[in-house]
């Protein structure tokens, strides 16, 4: 028994929890109208939370989703999300509570990963989350990016607003995660990224690409703003998603924001690290990247069933010692090869921490990196490269979706 339970939240008592949130991270509550679509946002049974005298001083929520992982299977997994101990109540031990249960949950319903964004990366690691994609935040100039027309066949049509809410939901269920990194997207995920901007008033646009066969393969929902210095020609228009499996039509896509009429800069801030703006625009100075940063966080909650699902490059065997001391069943040896991983009562190679395998499972960072901060253990110096090569991706992971 903890000092502090926790405990699945009744649908009736959701809104206090998401008052509680709000309020750590200095957001408004949500007025009775703002509510009512914000409930819908959350997926039943998923939410968790700690009372105190009766009240919610700490709470963690997810949504069930897919994450695509290298090899192309589709993993089921929790998003975690609204996670928040009231200011009175912190650095008690309420999260680590918080986190134990969730992740707990998560494996036993069948979820062997659990993904979230940060508030501050200071916070996870411990709780065996690693850093395992990463998205650029980018600025293009309209005015010196020339993004030619490559021909081919496709149009490009603005959605009317009555749109935005069913358009777009339903072109990227069509693609499904087309890239490793990428999840799928449920109904609850849509509500705050379209209805409620539009009920608030926001600029909020839409556009679609319809390829030759009339098959619509990509869209963009973005909003512009016009700031007060800024002369008619001076809008910014920010990329909210943009969705496209075919490069092309990314670049084409690109290419309509940059050239619409009185839009000075194009912005987005969770674009892919790879996406070739500077080699698509001609003046690679007209773009400028103003960060790299960690994106998702990814925690795997049943290591032999995350490492089983994924794929291998080709090397010989290596054995990965994992310790876990949040989720202990995860602890021990895993023999790698390239058709698989699996437990064995091998010794091991290289010895490493929950968060660093999680950091390694997308193939973001080579093995051999993680070994030179030392964060993996090489008791087999010959291991490493062979680990280098079976934990590698053959592409950059990106999840390209926000929560
Ligand atoms: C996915 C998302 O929703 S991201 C949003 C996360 N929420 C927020 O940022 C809202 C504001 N912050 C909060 O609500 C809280 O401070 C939380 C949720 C981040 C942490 O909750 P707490 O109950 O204080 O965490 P807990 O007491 O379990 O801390 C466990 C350990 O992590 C450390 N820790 C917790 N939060 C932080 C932090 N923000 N920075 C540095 N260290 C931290 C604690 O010091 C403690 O370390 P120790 O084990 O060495 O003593």
């Amino acid at each position: 028994m903890t000092r502090f339970d926790v405990e699945p939240v009744p649908v009736s008592r959701i809104r206090e929890t998401n008052e509680l949130f709000r309020t750590a991270l200095h957001a408004p509550v949500s007025s009775d109208e703002k509510w009512e679509l914000a409930a819908r946002s959350y997926q039943t049974g998923r939410t968790w939370g700690v009372l105190d005298e009766g009240e919610y001083v700490g709470t963690a929520s997810s949504f069930g989703a897919l994450l695509r992982v290298p090899g192309g299977a589709e993993v089921p997994m929790a998003a975690v999300s609204r996670v928040a101990v009231r200011a009175d109540h912190t650095r008690r031990g309420i999260l680590t509570e918080l986190m134990r249960t969730q992740l707990t949950d998560a494996a036993r319903r069948g979820e062997p990963t659990a993904t979230l964004r940060a508030s501050e990366t200071a916070i996870y690691g411990r709780f065996g989350y690693g850093v395992a994609d990463r998205s650029r935040s980018v600025q293009v100039r309209a005015d010196r990016a020339r993004i030619g027309d490559l021909g081919g066949e496709g149009t490009v049509r603005l959605l009317r607003t009555d749109q935005l809410a069913t358009a777009p939901p339903e072109i990227y269920a069509g693609f499904g995660p087309y890239r490793t990194g990428m999840i799928s997207r449920p109904a609850e995920w849509w509500v705050p990224r379209v209805e409620m901007p539009l009920k608030d008033g926001r600029n909020l646009r839409g556009a679609v690409h319809t390829g030759s066969a009339g098959h619509r393969d990509g869209y963009v929902l973005y909003e512009v703003k016009v700031p007060d210095d800024a002369g008619f020609d001076g809008a910014v228009l920010t990329i909210h998603d943009l969705h496209a499996p075919e490069p092309a039509v990314r670049r084409r896509l690109w290419r309509f924001l940059l050239t619409t009429d009185l839009v000075g800069t194009v912005e987005m801030h969770t674009a892919p690290v790879d996406e070739p703006l500077e080699w698509w625009v001609g003046d690679p100075r007209a773009v400028r990247t103003k960060g790299i940063e960690d994106a998702t966080w990814l925690r795997l909650t049943d290591v032999p069933a995350a490492l089983a699902a994924r794929s291998y490059g080709n090397a010989e065997p290596v054995v990965l010692e994992v310790r876990d001391s949040l989720l202990p069943d995860n602890s021990g040896c895993y023999r790698v090869t390239a058709e698989g991983a699996a437990r064995t009562d091998a010794d091991p190679d290289l010895r490493l921490s929950s968060a660093a395998l999680a950091a390694l499972y997308q193939g973001d960072v080579r093995v051999s990196v993680l070994a030179t901060a030392g964060l993996v253990e090489v008791l087999d110096g010959a291991a490493l490269a062979r680990a280098d090569v079976l934990l590698g991706a053959e592409e950059t992971p990106w999840c390209g979706t926000y929560f």
